[in-house]
């Protein structure tokens, strides 16, 4: 693994029976690195950054995370999830547990955390992405952006060293995706290694250190925000900005 490197992508490929999702990525993210990801629909960005934490398995190349090969091995698989939490689209709570229980129910089942100390600690987290208030409630009673930061602080719990987030303010209406964003963008500045699915480019641009475009399954250009958007290398990047900065 290269030095400092947390992530490393070589040469991976996964298919979906005969559909070849990703074609030969390779990629490094270093320690404290804000990496966001964007491309058209289907491009597989999805895929890739599912694969990190083995939610899809990869066929060909390496994923390897903080000096551990992603295998078929459990051991691997739970050594990996340990460190890197996921936020998704859609929060993925559980609907019939209360906010508190959808934080605890991880630590205490999957760590053996004692139930007095992760409720302070998920109340901790609670406090910080603001809505201790509504600990008691089902995620039904909360807002999109609510459960946003629930699951956001659900990941947390769980001490990641990487966070990895799957367009987390696109089933949001528009009024909440700051309120999420806002809660990212202290995590970045706190340090923590970031993968970001997003088409949020106003984040993207303030917040990232390099900025992934993906399309067909392949990386078709990475580099830092400036480059990325004032001095794009690729057509094919150039058509996208001019799509999605229009809108
Ligand atoms: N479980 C699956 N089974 C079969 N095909 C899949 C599966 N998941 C994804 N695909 C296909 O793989 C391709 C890449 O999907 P992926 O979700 O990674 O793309 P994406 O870039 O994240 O797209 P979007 O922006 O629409 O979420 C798509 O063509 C998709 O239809």
């Amino acid at each position: 693994m290269s030095e400092n490197a947390v992530i490393e992508l070589r040469k991976v490929g996964k298919w979906y029976n005969s559909y070849h999702a990703l074609r030969d990525v390779s990629l490094t993210i270093k320690k404290g690195e804000k990496v966001v990801v964007c491309g058209p629909s289907g491009s597989g960005k999805s895929t890739m950054i599912r694969c990190i934490n083995r939610l899809e398995a990869h066929q060909t190349g390496h994923i390897i995370v903080n000096g551990t090969e992603l295998t078929d091995d459990v051991k691997s698989v739970e050594k990996v999830r340990k460190q890197v939490g996921m936020v998704f689209q859609n929060f993925n709570l559980f609907p019939h547990l209360t906010v508190l229980q959808n934080l605890t129910l991880a630590p205490i089942w999957v760590r053996g955390m004692a139930k007095s100390e992760i409720e302070e600690i998920a109340m901790m987290y609670l406090r910080r992405v603001r809505i201790p208030d509504q600990a008691h409630k089902f995620p039904g009673q909360l807002s999109g952006g609510q459960q946003q930061r629930v699951a956001i602080a659900r990941a947390l719990c769980m001490r990641p060293e990487i966070m990895l987030f799957d367009e987390p303010t696109s089933a949001l209406d528009p009024e909440m995706v700051k309120e999420v964003l806002d809660v990212m963008i202290e995590l970045a500045d706190e340090g923590m290694t970031m993968v970001c699915v997003t088409h949020e480019m106003g984040f993207a641009r303030s917040v990232a250190d390099s900025i992934i475009f993906m399309a067909e399954g392949t990386i078709i250009e990475s580099g830092s925000p400036a480059q990325f958007f004032e001095n794009p290398k690729s057509e094919r990047t150039r058509q996208f900005l001019g799509q999605i900065l229009e809108h």
